[in-house]
């Protein structure tokens, strides 16, 4: 039987500025699986970041509730939250926030140091298929190699969630396609729940669920009977 890691209800946040009220999520009730990769597909501004940053412990909702197994993150206090996230969540974003004088061996390692169970460096950097590249600065990297050290740092402290906004955004299908295959690597091997929010409607065949945000709510969720590999992916 699947079991739940987030369940949401009602999440709402609205933003306000002046008179004007900007509801970025409104009214989500959702509960994404354990194990599971789901893709986030929306036009721009319909609140998956949002919804991103919320389960993450990035951001916290005007309403609603958020459910992390047995724990509610919305009564979490900041630090309550800081730790959740110190020890649950691995980020990756679109772009790279690598440390520049640093090389990807160093990047991975400033996380695995203060983590409490973390594979090491190499280990993770094999995950992402750069065993090759440990000793190279960003600088020497592309963009494709910065996002897959990016993603080494994220899964090192072993997170059960994975959460990546945009993880391919600037990055050309090729070196996308390796981006993906790290992420769905991941999924596989360590079992690693997994949320992927994209622009491209390509990518959203390779995840066992697909959810779809339209202004602040859940539009369609679909279930992919079948899914291909990121290397059948074609945008
Ligand atoms: N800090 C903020 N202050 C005010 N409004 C915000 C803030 N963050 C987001 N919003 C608004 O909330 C709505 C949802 O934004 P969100 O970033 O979640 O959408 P998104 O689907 O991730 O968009 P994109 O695909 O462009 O990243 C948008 O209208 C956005 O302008």
């Amino acid at each position: 039987m699947d079991k739940a890691i987030f369940r949401t209800r009602e999440l709402t946040k609205i933003y306000r500025s002046g008179d004007v009220e900007v509801r970025a999520l409104n009214g989500v009730d959702i509960t994404l699986y354990e194990g599971e990769m789901t893709v986030l597909l929306g036009p721009s501004g319909s609140g998956k970041s949002t919804f991103l940053n919320i389960v993450g412990g990035l951001d916290t909702p005007t309403s609603g509730s958020v459910h992390f197994g047995d724990e509610e993150l919305t009564a979490y206090s900041e630090r309550q939250l800081t730790r959740y996230r110190r020890d649950h969540v691995g980020f990756v974003f679109q772009f790279y926030n690598l440390i520049p004088s640093l090389t990807a061996w160093e990047n991975v390692a400033l996380v695995t140091e203060v983590a409490r169970d973390p594979m090491s460096p190499d280990e993770a950097l094999g995950m992402v298929d750069l065993g090759d590249r440990m000793t190279h600065f960003p600088a020497q990297m592309s963009g494709g190699e910065q996002q897959r050290v990016a993603i080494a740092r994220a899964i090192a402290k072993r997170p059960e969630v994975l959460l990546c906004d945009e993880p391919t955004g600037a990055l050309d299908s090729k070196t996308g396609i390796l981006v993906l295959e790290a992420l769905a690597k991941i999924n596989d091997e360590l079992g690693t729940t997994t949320a992927v929010i994209t622009h491209n409607a390509a990518i959203q065949a390779i995840a066992h669920r697909v959810v779809s945000f339209i202004d602040g709510k859940i539009a369609q969720i679909k279930t992919n009977e079948t899914r291909i590999r990121p290397s059948e992916v074609v945008w």
